[in-house]
């Protein structure tokens, strides 16, 4: 499934388990010439707390405490399964329980609202050792003596948004993955690299942690959404526009911020796990 391209192999283990380990699993599946093909793996399993519960693991197997396009996924999953016909549904992830809203045609699950819960600004807590706290257009020096301006925002994982003219995919890919190891963020961090094109509305490329450039990123687009409105250069709801689609972000008077878009089925299949993958 997939949510604007940001795709995952999510695995239902509410009846099965896993032949290996999630971390060692990932890397094997989401390989694009040698596995099913993949940003990453989650799991759909049961909850005690909630309607279900879902884990995320990168194309490199670490584990992200959240995923905002694939939990979109995994409510259009437990709803037309028929596992819950909640709405809202539940949902555990690594950031807490969140309330998903479903927008439903016939017996399909067409768009998704989710109630991401409050950024967290805490510079401690995203965690960069950047100063400042909120850590808001701080510059970040890179080993070449350059600096970027950076907004850090937590929506449960690490982003570090950079507002910039340019998203051309040599400073993209160059800068991406030498900012997601940088030293001042200890857990390393997802980047998002944003043009502003109106009050309204941005255009936004992606480099994950752990999975590289990605079509998409809900939890990016809504740390964009409040870097935006903290930097004053956007209102507090925004379109975001990624390569693979288009979200709409609102960091609300609540606190909490909402992220709606669309969730896509691909296919359904079986994995031979009998089967060694060619490498
Ligand atoms: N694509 C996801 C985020 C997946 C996890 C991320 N790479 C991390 O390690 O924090 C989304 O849609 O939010």
């Amino acid at each position: 499934m997939h949510g604007i391209g940001n795709d995952y192999i999510f695995v239902d283990c509410f009846e099965q388990s896993l032949p290996e380990a999630p971390e060692v699993l990932a890397p094997k599946l989401s390989d694009r010439h040698f596995g099913i093909g993949g940003d990453g793996l989650i799991l759909i399993l049961p909850s005690d707390v909630a309607d279900a519960r879902m884990r995320i693991f990168n194309a490199d197997g670490s584990e992200a405490e959240m995923c905002g396009n694939g939990v979109r996924c995994v409510a259009k999953y437990i709803y037309e399964r028929g596992l819950s016909r909640k709405n809202p549904l539940r949902i555990e992830t690594g950031r807490g329980i969140l309330s998903l809203q479903l927008k439903i045609q016939g017996d399909r699950v067409t768009e998704v609202t989710v109630d991401m819960g409050e950024p967290i600004l805490e510079a401690a807590r995203i965690p960069t050792t950047l100063p400042g706290s909120p850590v808001v257009e701080a510059p970040l020096t890179l080993d070449d003596g350059t600096s970027v301006n950076v907004t850090c925002v937590s929506m449960g994982n690490p982003h570090c948004v950079i507002f910039t003219e340019d998203l051309t995919d040599e400073t993209f890919r160059r800068l991406g993955p030498i900012i997601e190891k940088h030293p001042a963020f200890p857990q390393r961090v997802n980047v998002e690299f944003v043009r502003v094109c109106s009050p309204q509305r941005v255009e936004v490329r992606v480099w994950e942690r752990g999975s590289g450039e990605t079509l998409a990123c809900g939890t990016g687009a809504c740390a964009v959404c409040v870097a935006g409105a903290l930097t004053g250069r956007t209102e507090r709801k925004i379109t975001v526009r990624l390569p693979g689609g288009e979200l709409i972000t609102e960091w609300a008077p609540s606190g909490s911020v909402f992220m709606t878009g669309p969730a896509t089925t691909v296919f359904t299949g079986e994995w031979p796990a009998e089967i060694e993958p060619a490498r």
